[in-house]
């Protein structure tokens, strides 16, 4: 079975186990589930690094941190645009003939809580979440079926100041993990020009999800296929023409020029690369007709991030969907929010050797000499932990070889010894493991 690196995590694969013998236990499949992750210390260190920048940064912004179920109702996700996300949905019938579905994203979940909050909620509402979402795709591509998506929402701010506070936010990460503005950019446009384009040629409002949903795959399939599905939903030759040519517009002067000045996506773009330039990221920002993101729901500015080497799969997304709430049977509100993976990141900081060096560290290894002194031990290991020292207990009576290698390989600062002679004189030894320094220590001054 194929098998395949996840970017964090160890190898996943099939193990077969033998054929069943009467009598004996069947070894199991140790493996995670295809397409799914484990992770072992040493990849949950690099996790935890990356996620608590994540939290660190949405607090930075002042937003709020909340979570949902990894299991919602198949119905927030059942939209009618052809997007692949729908399609490789990852839903079944539970045992109460519900139809459910491992979340493949986490903006529906959020639209469903901030309409369940209804006025309770203030507005703008900023919230953040790091989210475990799922999809089922046929393993033959040998690609993953979960990753984590850290989400940044504002509900309720119109103006692109909105926009481009999420932008920075995602500026202020990049640069805390050592990404620079050479390593990575921002292709933005805004999905108001093809809604102008379209309205051009009375295309009715409710083919527009579709449309983009066609048009974000043309870097992907031949643009005979493009043409083809859009005409398929109904566009004229004429606006497929025209769609197609606005897509390869290069600048935002050419775009104004086709467009003309009176219109929202000229006026929104404009806005948020001056707030760029005013905010000081403008260098991290490229306008790209071509960036429509491949999401039904987004109604104006998009964008994505990118790796300037053009190496690695979009690294992060998002934008701002106006009518999202309406969709679910609700007043609209205005919002916008992005969303960024746990996987390309971690493959662009080894690209660029900028994974942190995360080695496990405590402060003190505490050993009894005989033992009928493991008591004694865990006693000073308790005086040592209510001073908040990260200790590590040795658990059964052990050759000190066996401690030295212990003490080396959790990066231990300090032996703590605890001998008959020592204790009965009311000290323990001391060890100073990069110096070899030691010395006697009165249990008092443990405290
Ligand atoms: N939506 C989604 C979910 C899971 C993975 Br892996 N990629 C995309």
């Amino acid at each position: 079975a194929a098998e395949t690196d996840s970017p964090t995590g160890g190898r996943s694969g099939a193990l077969t186990p033998g054929p069943a013998v009467a009598g004996e236990v069947q070894k199991i499949d140790v493996n995670p589930p295809k397409g799914t992750r484990d992770f072992p210390p040493e990849d949950m260190r690099l996790r935890n690094w990356l996620f608590n920048h994540f939290k660190e940064v949405s607090r930075l912004y002042g937003f709020e941190e909340v979570d949902y179920p990894v299991l919602e109702s198949e119905a927030l996700f059942t939209r009618k645009a052809g997007e692949e996300i729908k399609d490789q949905l990852y839903c079944f019938e539970d045992r109460g003939n519900r139809r459910v579905a491992l979340r493949p994203e986490l903006t529906p979940s959020l639209a469903r809580l901030v309409i369940q909050k209804g006025k309770s909620v203030s507005l703008p509402i900023k919230w953040f979440t790091v989210g475990q979402c799922w999809r089922y795709e046929r393993m033959t591509r040998g690609r993953r079926r979960e990753h984590y998506q850290w989400n940044m929402d504002i509900i309720g701010v119109p103006g692109v100041m909105a926009e481009a506070e999420l932008i920075a936010s995602i500026v202020t990460l990049f640069k805390r993990i050592g990404i620079t503005e050479s390593d990575v950019g921002f292709k933005v446009s805004s999905r108001k020009v093809l809604q102008e384009v379209l309205n051009c040629y009375s295309v009715p409002e409710n083919l527009f999800g579709k449309v983009c949903v066609i048009i974000d795959k043309i870097e992907k399939i031949p643009a005979d296929e493009i043409k083809k599905e859009l005409k398929a939903v109904g566009l004229s030759q004429e606006a497929v023409q025209e769609l197609l040519q606005v897509l390869s517009v290069k600048s935002l002067t050419e775009l104004e020029e086709r467009l003309g000045s009176s219109g929202e996506a000229v006026a929104d773009l404009k806005q948020l690369f001056s707030l760029a330039e005013k905010i000081g990221y403008s260098k991290w920002l490229q306008f790209d007709a071509s960036v429509v993101r491949g999401l039904a729901y987004y109604t104006g500015i998009v964008f994505e991030g990118f790796d300037r080497e053009g190496k690695l799969r979009a690294i992060c997304g998002g934008g701002r969907y106006d009518h999202l709430f309406s969709t679910f049977g609700a007043d609209d509100i205005s919002a916008c929010g992005f969303g960024f993976g746990d996987a390309v990141i971690v493959e662009l900081l080894k690209e660029k050797g900028l994974l942190p060096e995360l080695n496990l560290q405590i402060d003190d290894i505490v050993c009894a000499l005989d033992e009928d002194l493991q008591g004694c031990a865990a006693m000073v290991a308790n005086i040592l932990r209510e001073k908040g020292q990260i200790v590590e207990l040795v658990l059964e009576s052990k050759p000190l070889k066996w401690v030295f290698k212990r003490a080396a390989r959790l990066n231990a600062e300090r032996l703590v010894l605890v001998g008959n002679s020592e204790w009965q004189r009311g000290v323990v030894g001391v060890k100073i493991l990069s110096t070899a320094e030691q010395y006697e220590v009165k249990l008092d001054d443990l405290k």
